[in-house]
């Protein structure tokens, strides 16, 4: 017996985030249409931690620098100076982060980019204060700044895993190569304490961040999986009635603002109940999923809309479509379908399943109740003129 979760999966299997829960995503690494879906999601889902972040970075420069020109304004000078600079440099990335927060520009657009640079920048100046206190033998808290920023390249900043390790290896290797142009032999043997210390924090890090991305994207595609549950038909793949409904009262809107012509077609299988009755239900089921693949193909421009609004029955929302193009499509229809030829034993009309079609056209002042009406009014003339027929209404 298969777990819940992966029965489930396979039953959408069709979608993009079933067929990717599927798979799998052992390299943390999604399909890359799935993975810019999800470095947005992370994204927003770290947009607090990432301002919050940003202000403490500006706090603690701030106190360290603070603490820094009372130890060093007399006995010191010189290193201030450098301080100052590089303390500023710091506090960049805090500052920019801010700014861009105060100006509602969308930090999670640039996060997954910017945030591994900016981090091995602050990395690369916290890394020359630590060398310099190890060289001093100052021991204070601040010394170990670049440690602080491997764990934090892991966590908070909404980098994915991959970004995240880099950042923190680059750190390390710049550390290396720095304390190697400034320490002496000698001085560098102790370095390499310092080292060690970032490559345990950098494998706690990124063994953490690992386990963490991999629930996160678990949890992502699932997300994503019960949204499109809640919009699709499960049978057909198609939207279902409500995102149907929401569908026809948005395109009406659009329609009205534009001035563009919007044509609702309903179908109906013709005798349905009689397949059913003469094949069976699972046949039934199958006759609905080939007729949904069907509309499905007619649904070809980004705001047309396929549906599955009832039982046997279905919709084609069509914008900027007129009278005459409806009514070539809808002929298309019949005979694409008649054309499949799939043997209906128990009708009246046809050797062969055929369908019903009814046509309204938008008019101005008109809800989408009544569009809807005009629609099923016209599928009922299609009725009851013999079926396997269009009506316009
Ligand atoms: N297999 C299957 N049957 C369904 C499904 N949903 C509704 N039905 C059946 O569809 C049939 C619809 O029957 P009717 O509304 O009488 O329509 P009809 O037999 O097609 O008659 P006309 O529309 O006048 O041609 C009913 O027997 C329902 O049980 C489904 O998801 N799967």
């Amino acid at each position: 017996m298969q777990p819940l979760e992966q029965q489930s999966a396979e039953d959408f299997r069709d979608t993009p985030h079933g067929r990717q829960l599927l798979e799998g995503f052992r390299g943390l690494l999604f399909a890359p249409d799935l993975e810019r879906e999800f470095r947005r999601y992370l994204g927003r889902q770290a947009r607090f931690a990432q301002v919050l972040g940003a202000c403490l970075l500006l706090i603690v420069v701030a106190g360290y620098h603070y603490v820094e020109w009372q130890l060093y304004a007399e006995s010191d000078p010189q290193w201030l100076r450098e301080l100052a600079l590089l303390r500023l440099v710091e506090a960049a990335p805090g500052v920019a982060i801010v700014v861009m927060t105060l100006f509602n520009w969308r930090i999670r657009l640039v996060a997954n980019r910017l945030f591994p640079l900016l981090l091995v920048l602050v990395g690369i100046v916290a890394a020359r204060i630590d060398i310099h206190y190890e060289v001093t033998q100052t021991e204070l808290a601040f010394r170990y700044g670049a440690g602080l920023l491997i764990v934090c390249s892991f966590f908070f900043l909404g980098i994915t895993f991959w970004r995240a390790l880099i950042s923190a290896a680059s750190i390390i290797v710049i550390d290396i190569l720095m304390a190697a142009l400034i320490l002496s032999s000698s001085e560098m043997q102790v370095h390499w304490i310092a080292v060690s210390y970032y490559l345990l924090l950098l494998a706690i890090g990124a063994i953490s961040r690992y386990i963490h991305e991999y629930s996160q994207r678990e949890q992502f595609l699932v997300r994503q999986l019960l949204g499109w549950v809640a919009q699709h038909d499960s049978l057909t793949g198609l939207a279902n009635r409500r995102s149907f409904d929401t569908a026809l009262r948005q395109t009406l809107l659009q329609a009205r603002r534009d001035r563009q012509p919007l044509a609702l077609i309903l179908l109906d299988l013709d005798n349905f109940k009689a397949y059913n009755d003469s094949l069976g239900h699972p046949a039934g089921d199958a006759l609905i999923r080939d007729f949904g693949e069907l509309l499905g193909r007619f649904s070809r421009r980004p705001m047309d809309l396929a549906a599955r609004v009832g039982g046997e029955e279905f919709a084609l929302l069509l914008l900027n479509c007129d009278a005459s193009s409806a009514q070539a499509i809808a002929a298309q229809l019949l005979s694409a379908f008649a054309e499949r030829a799939i043997p209906h034993p128990a009708s009246a009309q046809s050797a062969c399943a055929t369908t019903s079609i009814g046509i309204a056209m938008w008019r101005p002042g008109q809800t989408a109740e009544q569009l809807y009406q005009a629609a099923d009014a016209a599928l009922y003339q299609a009725k009851q003129a013999g079926k396997n027929r269009y009506v316009l209404q």
